[in-house]
């Protein structure tokens, strides 16, 4: 008979999804972002992050301040750099799992290439303008969204 506890999709992607958010230098929110195919093989991998040669060590990490001295300005979200890692890969018709709601930026990103459904993990920014513009665009497009569903199993890396 065959193992009957083994993970389901959704659990591989979403522990991936949330493995990607651990290499986030962001001190507030990590996120991570792992596009699936209809066939369930992983397309592209993101976390959130500095633009590839801004140094992460030169680069503001705080919320609050001037625009220009706070991170807004330059970091690169989950989502789009999943989409961006991904330049030779046909994402029409694939899922996203993300560990955070996407913003209205990443939802256009997420509409224009052809991923269909989205699953996400927190929500915690749902009031905000962004959020709402996003599940409004998702709504138009047909854009699927659902909250993943957690099961309480506990995922241990021991390396
Ligand atoms: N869906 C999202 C939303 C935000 N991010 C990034 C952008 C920042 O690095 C961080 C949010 O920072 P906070 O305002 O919570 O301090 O998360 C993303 O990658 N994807
Ligand atoms: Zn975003």
């Amino acid at each position: 008979m065959k193992r009957q506890d083994y993970i389901s999709w959704d659990e591989y992607f979403m522990g991936i999804a949330l493995l990607s958010a651990m290499r986030s230098k962001d001190n507030n929110s990590q996120v991570g972002a792992c596009i699936v195919s209809p066939e369930n093989k992983i397309l592209s991998l993101g976390y959130n992050g500095m633009p590839i040669g801004c140094n992460d060590d030169d680069m503001p990490w705080e919320r609050e301040g001037s625009d220009l001295d706070t991170k807004y300005m330059y970091v690169c979200h989950s989502e789009l750099n999943a989409i961006l890692n991904s330049p030779n890969h046909d994402l029409r018709g694939s899922r996203m799992y993300v560990t955070l709601f996407p913003c209205n930026e990443c939802a256009k990103a997420i509409i224009q290439s052809g991923i269909k459904e989205l699953i996400y993990l927190s929500d915690k920014y749902h009031d905000t303008h962004a959020s709402i513009a996003s599940r409004r665009m998702f709504n138009m497009t047909g854009v699927k969204y659902r909250a993943y569903q957690p099961t309480g199993r506990e995922i241990k890396l021991d390396v």
